[in-house]
């Protein structure tokens, strides 16, 4: 397995039917994936299943995150919890796309009931091909935590 490239997923109930899709795009890049669950429609606590994946990606075990619940807001909440943790929402490509190079967010949250399935792969998809540019966006990503 390569270290660099492992992900970790959650999600819950409204989640759930939009995590094997995104497994899928994570597996064809290449990426070895996480799965934290939640692995049924049955009604669960988005919580649960978030910060399993949060606590991977802010020790180092895993690189990046894909939590997905109905709004995205509460797994988005709950991942950003975490000090090492920065989650974005994100509902289309280029906002995927800037989470990336601009907050260098490590964590992306999906709307599962705003979106459709196939949206959510391309913004998946658009989140892994994008890179933290650096410069004046590190100095502001540094300013982010606070004491
Ligand atoms: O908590 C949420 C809002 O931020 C998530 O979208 C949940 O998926 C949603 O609240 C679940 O709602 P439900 O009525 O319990 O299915």
């Amino acid at each position: 397995m390569d270290n660099n490239k492992t992900a970790a997923i959650g999600c819950d109930h409204a989640g759930y039917p939009y995590k094997a899709r995104l497994k899928e795009v994570l597996s064809e890049k290449g990426w070895a994936v996480k799965d934290f669950g939640t692995d049924s429609p049955e009604s669960v606590d988005y919580p649960d299943f978030v910060h399993p994946v949060a606590n991977m990606v802010e020790s180092g075990e895993a690189q990046l995150g894909i939590v997905i619940c109905g709004s995205g807001n509460g797994v988005a909440i709950t991942a950003n919890k975490h000090q090492g943790i920065r989650a974005a929402l994100c509902w289309n490509t280029a906002l995927a796309e800037l989470a990336r190079q601009h907050n260098n967010a490590n964590v992306l949250a999906i709307p599962a009931r705003f979106i459709s399935e196939e949206e959510a792969a391309a913004i998946a998809l658009a989140f892994l091909g994008a890179s933290f540019e650096g410069g004046r966006h590190a100095r502001r990503v540094g300013k982010i935590a606070c004491s």
